[in-house]
């Protein structure tokens, strides 16, 4: 079948196997140029991945496989193709990552289940155990609207202020134009949700339920994902439900390095960047557009997979990592650099619709979210029928 991409706002509804192949193949690519490991560090040789299939959690496992040749175990929440639809971009990234790792000798293997659940913990312990004995590092990059805790209570996130009403400049990503838009505060009961789902409550009962298994190595790396942003997004991010959530799950590493010394639980504060959990908060994909064009313009924009590359290389494996004053890991470094923002800040007030197009790299936004479906690569032929029933290998 001919696949198309069908665009609802910040939700593309198909994906294209073979452009998520590429997409996958050109993180490997972008990684074995790179020398990850130097001598004397720790060197990850068994990872599960939270999170595997997409945006900062694939990236993660690429850069764990294919630069320190771990193996690797992704839980993911992702749907097959059922003949008609196709399948989500993260099935077909896991099943182009299964398969380039088995060329290369690579163990990888992939749950795909709730990994809220009760169930999908003991899954992989099971297979841990049985493969692996333990694991040695643990990477938690989850990003969920919803989650039904082990008592069976369903909370959902919110994407809102936690104080007054907030109103910015947005980009409607329906037709590219930029109006005022206005977040509301959240309730109580939304906050809450998203701390719930957001915060690091399954982060530490995963550490829980690994040691307890005994399926966790001495000296165990963990780490999970944050964010900060700049002044400009407070009021929706840091400070908003979403930032709440994350002060929880900051707090969470703290929480695990003193319930389980031998565990090093670290916090990364990444990079702004689109995702498909991105890009679904107001206000900020305004803010991408043009910190893309900002940090093309200073020649220091990342991706994903350069992200997480920089992270393994010069951070997280180092024996004691650089760290900000709450014990942090500052991937953000670069982004929130004083002449970024600084630019950042002056092209904010001067955006219109009339010049989104020549201010703002919104086609490096697009081209972005393009790609998170396997759409937009140049050397893919669209036009060609494909095969959208793909199967990952471990998954039968
Ligand atoms: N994108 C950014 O700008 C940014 C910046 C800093 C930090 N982060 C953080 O990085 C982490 C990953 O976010 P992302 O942007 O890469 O998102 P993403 O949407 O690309 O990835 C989410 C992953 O979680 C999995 N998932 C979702 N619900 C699940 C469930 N119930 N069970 C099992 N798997 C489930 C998905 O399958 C996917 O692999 C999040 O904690 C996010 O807050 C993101």
């Amino acid at each position: 079948m001919k696949v198309e991409p069908k665009i609802r706002e910040f939700i593309c509804t198909t994906a294209h196997p073979e452009g998520c192949r590429e997409h996958v193949k050109r993180q490997i690519a972008c990684v074995k140029r790179e020398k990850i490991i130097h001598e004397g560090e720790r060197v990850p040789k068994k990872v599960l991945v939270i999170g595997a299939s997409t945006g900062y959690g694939l990236a993660s496992r690429i850069t764990a496989g294919f630069g320190c040749g771990a193996a690797t175990l992704g839980i993911m929440f992702e749907k097959p193709s059922n003949g008609k639809r196709t399948a989500t971009p993260g099935w077909y990234n896991t099943a182009a990552y299964e398969e380039e790792a088995r060329k290369e000798g690579l163990y990888a293997k992939t749950i795909n289940g709730d990994a809220f659940s009760r169930e999908v913990k003991e899954k992989t312990i099971a297979l841990i155990k049985e493969d692996w004995g333990k694991a040695d590092m643990v990477i938690y990059s989850l990003a969920a609207p919803r989650r039904t805790d082990t008592e069976g209570n369903t909370w959902v996130s919110s994407l809102k202020t936690t104080g007054e009403p907030f109103t910015e400049k947005s980009l409607d990503l329906r037709n590219n134009t930029i109006a005022e838009k206005t977040v509301e505060p959240a309730t109580a009961e939304e906050l809450e949700g998203t701390k719930k789902v957001m915060g690091g409550e399954d982060w530490l009962d995963w550490i829980k339920a690994l040691k307890e298994a005994d399926a966790l190595a001495e000296q165990a790396l963990t780490v999970a994902y944050s964010y900060i942003g700049p002044k400009l997004t407070y009021p929706i991010y840091y400070d908003g439900t979403i930032g709440q959530a994350k002060r929880h799950l900051e707090h969470t590493a703290e929480v695990i390095a003193e319930e389980f010394p031998s565990v090093q639980a670290r916090i990364s504060v990444n990079k702004a960047l689109v995702t498909q959990a991105s890009a679904a908060i107001p206000i900020v994909p305004l803010y991408f557009a043009i910190l893309y064009r900002v940090m093309k313009e200073q020649g220091n924009h990342e991706g994903c997979i350069e992200q997480m590359v920089r992270l393994f290389k010069e951070k997280l494996l180092k024996e004691t990592p650089p760290v900000d004053e709450k014990g942090r890991i500052r991937m953000d470094d670069w982004e929130l650099e004083e002449d970024i923002q600084n630019r950042v800040w002056e092209i904010w007030n001067q955006v219109t619709t009339e010049n989104v197009e020549q201010i703002s790299d919104i086609r490096g936004y697009w081209e972005d979210f393009y790609q998170m479906f396997g759409f937009g690569f140049e050397n893919i032929d669209y036009e060609k029928d494909v095969e959208i029933q793909v199967s990952i290998p471990s998954i039968k």
